[in-house]
């Protein structure tokens, strides 16, 4: 047993689940006129109502004594203040430090960091006045009209969320392209529209040693020199963002054109450094500036607000709630914004990279449930698919609910139609229908004989499906920036609590490793030796098709 589940706060917990066994929702909204107001926090722009959760005051009291228990304020301040808490790395883990907006000194072996990351900021800005305004030429002097951004995982969701939920924001326009997977579709598809002359590369990757990426680069850079014939033309078309300044002058690119960033930012994390030039190319630096400062906020709120009142916390610890006292095994995300329909997707890397452990920070196996499966789509689609389930399926699933009240395309009654929609949802899952609701509307309809019993039962819904709603006024870069904080800060505590290292990502090696091995052997150039029967087999399988590599 760990020392986490034999803890009195956990056994406290573990006891009051079973008093909550029969409590319904409904009926602690109708025993207090008050829950909302209650069970509500703002920040600026943003409400989060938390509400139609499962939960009473003793609830939140228990809880927040867990997060007491785990030293989760030691925790907060050990990351601000930049210490090694990414242990299996020995890195601090410092992307509040990227956006620091009131330039407080931030210490790693006692030098300050923010003079280093004003200075890439600078440079960023820089560069993105000359491509915005056109003064940045390609190798024939044209403008920039297309860029691409080269990357994968952190190196490519963050930004590419980033850049898509602000698509209002875009002036003057430009096309953003994303490539990520190693399949030659992706990059070939994206290219079939483009001309070289007025495209621009940027290859983000923190160690710039990514298989994906770096095959990705190497076929852009080959196509553009098809097509220009120069190898000059690849500094007018290709920039870098990475920490590793030698492969990146190895990989071409001058290294006058690499925006540099440090090994205390996670990939994850990373959309608040250089690797979100994408965003800055697309908005802007100002506002890409006003979309740290959103964040910054939030990373205030997380530091110095007490925990009853501190949204990320009071998020990460609802989540513990079901998680770990309900057996919750997933948690779905569900925008009412189309601007945010790849927070979902951000999301899953963000919180299941970080979470999805199973040894805690002293390297004892956990005998709890860590980091949830992360999911979700756009609300209304996702009422057409698998609300369904959410509505009626034997399982829980805690459910985040987003939506603007001010639309950015205001459009007839479309705005008021979704917000109703979102709306309903939340209420629906809460309230439920009992049998006799619904047997009293099918007799209502005239239903009647031996199927009003089987329609009455088919039409019940149970209720009790707990959600929060995260309402904002409208999605503006500072908003969207303290959206995406409150998530990583609900990540940290939950990490935090649960006593796993929430920034190393040791998970997705072994696969690594293992493809380097099969690699040369599907190509033909070694024996197919030491895999199990299954993969062995599946290899001289593909070998026989044939790859249709161009080697081969
Ligand atoms: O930025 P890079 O070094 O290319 O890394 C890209 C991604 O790949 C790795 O495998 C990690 O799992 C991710 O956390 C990371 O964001």
């Amino acid at each position: 047993m760990s020392q986490l589940t034999q803890s009195p706060r956990w056994k406290a917990l573990r006891e009051h689940r079973r008093e909550m066994a029969g409590v319904r929702m409904r009926d602690l909204f109708a025993a207090d006129p008050q829950r909302f107001q209650r069970f509500s926090l703002r920040l600026g722009d943003l409400l989060v109502d938390f509400s139609k959760n499962l939960i009473t005051e003793k609830t939140l009291g228990l809880l927040l004594e867990l997060a007491h228990q785990q030293r989760l304020s030691e925790q907060i301040q050990a990351m601000f203040r930049g210490d090694r808490i990414n242990t299996t790395e020995g890195r601090p883990v410092l992307h509040v430090a990227l956006r620091n907006r009131s330039q407080r000194p931030i210490l790693v072996d006692g030098e300050d960091v923010m003079p280093e990351i004003n200075a890439v900021l600078d440079r960023m800005r820089t560069f993105t006045e000359q491509v915005r305004s056109g003064r940045w030429k390609g190798h024939f002097d044209d403008e920039i009209t297309d860029v691409v951004n080269i990357g994968i995982g952190g190196s490519d969701l963050g930004p590419r969320m980033v850049t898509t939920a602000l698509a209002h924001y875009h002036q003057p326009p430009m096309r953003f392209h994303f490539v990520s997977n190693v399949d030659g579709t992706h990059l070939s598809e994206t290219l079939k529209p483009l001309r070289p002359e007025t495209t621009l590369f940027i290859v983000a990757s923190k160690t710039f040693t990514t298989q994906e990426t770096m095959t990705n680069a190497a076929s852009a850079k080959a196509w553009l020199l098809s097509r220009l014939g120069d190898e000059k033309a690849v500094a007018k078309h290709f920039v870098a963002v990475s920490t590793n300044r030698k492969a990146v002058s190895a990989f071409g690119i001058d290294p006058e054109n690499m925006f540099g960033f440090w090994d205390w930012v996670g990939g994850r994390y990373s959309l608040w450094s250089a690797i979100g030039l994408p965003i800055a190319l697309a908005v802007g630096m100002d506002r890409f500036e006003e979309l740290l400062a959103g964040a910054h906020k939030v990373d205030e709120h997380f530091r110095t607000a007490p925990f009853e009142t501190n949204i990320p916390v009071i998020l990460g610890l609802l989540g513990i709630w079901y998680n770990n006292f309900f057996g919750a095994e997933t948690h779905a995300v569900l925008p009412y914004d189309q601007y945010l329909r790849l927070l979902p997707s951000h999301l899953q890397q963000l919180d299941m990279e970080s979470n999805g452990k199973s040894v805690t920070r002293e390297g004892e196996r956990v005998d709890y449930a860590t980091g949830p499966i992360i999911w979700g789509e756009p609300g209304t689609n996702g009422q057409h698919a698998f609300f369904q389930l959410l509505h009626q399926g034997t399982r829980l699933v805690p459910c985040d609910f987003l939506a603007p009240a001010q639309p950015l395309n205001p459009l007839g009654r479309h705005h008021s139609i979704l917000v109703a929609n979102f709306l309903a949802q939340t209420e629906a899952l809460m309230k439920g229908k009992s049998e006799q609701e619904a047997r009293r509307e099918l007799e209502h309809a005239g239903v009647a004989g031996p199927m009003l019993g089987i329609l009455a039962k088919a039409r019940t819904f149970d209720g009790n499906r707990p959600s929060n709603s995260i309402v904002y006024k409208r999605l503006t870069p500072e908003t969207l920036g303290m959206i995406l904080a409150v998530y990583e800060h609900k990540v940290f505590t939950q990490g935090a609590v649960w006593n796993i290292n929430s920034f190393d990502q040791m998970g997705v090696e072994l696969g690594k490793q293992l493809a380097r091995a099969i690699e040369p052997e599907l190509e033909g150039r070694g024996a197919v030796a030491s895999h199990d029967a299954s993969t062995s087999g599946l290899i001289r399988h593909f070998r026989r098709l044939g790859l249709g590599s161009e080697k081969s």
